[in-house]
């Protein structure tokens, strides 16, 4: 354990000796509205953990499904006992509500639910809800977490509460207890003006991974019918060789390293638009457009999914000497000739796997670093420097282990692994453009300063 770690749970500890010791926000008891799913699996929870509970229902019979040592009362009866109430109904039955505005008055409402569409409604179902009850206090939380989860006690994956309200910070205070107490960590977003935000948060489906993995299969979907087309078919109709089986293994083997270099390269590409537009435009703070924005903030999953492909590469690249074609080619190639050991072919088939090997370690390296729970332990100057700087190095070397590849049959005019060439040269050049622009940047400062 690092010295970092326990001092963080020291502090843990002593935030739940404080909660526990006199944990003023612990109310008596909670009302929770609603005895569906989520209603149910939140009352049982609460008791759980030590607080008294009372439903509101529209039915007063209590069914078998009800948490025992929970008492159903009507709405208004429920509601008299508790300063805070949770509303688990859908946004779509709160009309009810309106009527109760007397006895909710100045209580806290906390509103969980959730809509079945991003963006359904104009306004966000907290600050409907605080429309519809003009004197209690509404804080948005407990919306990010399921059901199932607070059953099942599998809250790993869903610890975190986005809350927000009004401008009442007691009320938050008092959600964030029971948030506390739940075993569950409390994460303000602000005003109720986030609420709509947090209620499309659980609807998104990997947001800032669709562009990279479209892009990743749109570009092996085309390098595949490229090399289909310079591979199998050419040498189908011009040579009368079938090489069919080259589907399998070696173009996969051909698109992944590719694919990895043309997105790492893109992981880099939008920080050189960004420099070249700052220079243009002469300052640094004006807004940058929105398709830099965007491009901007799916870089670390640009980056993982071009190291996905790297280890793909590596993979496919580990099972070359137990193919069968590959043993053919090399013994035909040992009868045909006698061969004397060629020192410069030693040289360059070595050191383009040590670069190969190389890059892929910084890549590795890379894509840990990027990990929440790594890059919460290094300081911002240190995570630039391996996301920048080393990034920049894995780049150059994944480059320099791809052309050795190629180079090796580069004059050869049959060549058909030399290909697609602008791969390389994009993954090289931005590296350079962003070295030259550092430079220019640098200068222009020291001038104008
Ligand atoms: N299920 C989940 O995992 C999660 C649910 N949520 C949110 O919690 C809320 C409840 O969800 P869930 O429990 O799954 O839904 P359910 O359909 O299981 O339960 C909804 C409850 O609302 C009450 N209700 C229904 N119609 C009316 C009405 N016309 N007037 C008054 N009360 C009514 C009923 O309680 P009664 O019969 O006692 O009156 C009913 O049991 C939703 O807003 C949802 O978005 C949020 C996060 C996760
Ligand atoms: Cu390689």
């Amino acid at each position: 354990m690092t010295l970092t770690d326990s001092s963080k749970m020291e502090k843990n500890s002593s935030n739940m000796i404080h909660l526990t010791a006199d944990s003023p926000s612990k109310p008596e008891t909670v009302c929770i509205f609603g005895t569906g799913d989520f209603g149910r699996s939140l009352g049982q929870k609460m008791l759980q953990c030590g607080y008294s509970t009372v439903f509101g229902s529209r039915k007063s019979q209590t069914s078998s499904l009800i948490p025992k040592g929970i008492e159903v009362l009507s709405h208004a009866e429920a509601a008299k006992k508790s300063n805070i109430i949770i509303v688990a109904i859908q946004r779509e039955h709160y009309n009810f509500l309106s009527e109760l505005t007397e006895v909710l008055h100045g209580k806290v409402l906390v509103d969980v639910s959730n809509n079945l569409k991003i963006n359904q409604y104009p306004e966000s179902n907290a600050e409907y809800l605080a429309q519809l009850v003009p004197g209690a206090k509404v804080v948005k939380a407990f919306n990010t977490v399921s059901a199932w989860a607070l059953q099942s006690g599998t809250l790993d994956a869903s610890r975190q509460v986005k809350l927000s309200n009004m401008n009442d910070s007691k009320a938050k205070e008092m959600v964030m207890g029971i948030v506390r107490t739940l075993g569950l960590t409390p994460l303000d977003q602000g005003s109720l003006l986030a609420a709509k935000e947090i209620e499309n948060y659980p609807l998104q489906l990997f947001p800032m991974w669709k562009f990279p993995i479209y892009l990743s299969l749109g570009l092996s979907a085309f390098l595949f019918f490229y090399c289909l087309i310079r591979e199998v078919i050419y040498n189908y109709v011009y040579e009368n060789k079938n090489v069919s089986f080259f589907i399998v293994i070696s173009i996969p083997n051909r698109i992944c390293p590719v694919v990895a270099l043309i997105l790492l390269a893109l992981v880099y590409l939008p920080g050189v638009i960004a420099a070249i537009i700052q220079l243009h435009r002469g300052t640094k703070y004006s807004r940058f457009p929105d398709w830099l924005d965007k491009w901007m903030l799916c870089r670390k999953q640009l980056g993982l999914v071009a190291l996905a492909y790297a280890f793909l590469h590596v993979l496919y690249t580990l099972v070359i000497p137990i193919r069968y074609y590959v043993r053919w080619k090399l013994n035909s190639y040992v009868i045909s000739q006698v061969d004397q050991f060629i020192h410069s072919t030693g040289w360059h088939s070595d050191s383009y796997l040590a670069l190969g090997i190389l890059g892929f370690f910084l890549f590795i390296l890379l894509g840990i670093t990027s990990l929440p729970s790594v890059s919460n332990n290094v300081n911002w100057r240190e995570f630039r420097f391996v996301q920048s700087k080393l990034g920049y190095l894995t780049l150059i070397l994944c480059t320099a282990h791809t052309l050795g590849y190629g180079g090796k049959r580069f004059l050869s005019p049959s060549s058909y692994r030399w290909y697609l060439p602008e791969a390389y040269v994009l993954s090289l050049i931005v590296p350079c453009i962003k070295y030259q622009i550092l430079h220019l940047c640098r200068g222009l400062y020291s001038i104008t300063s």
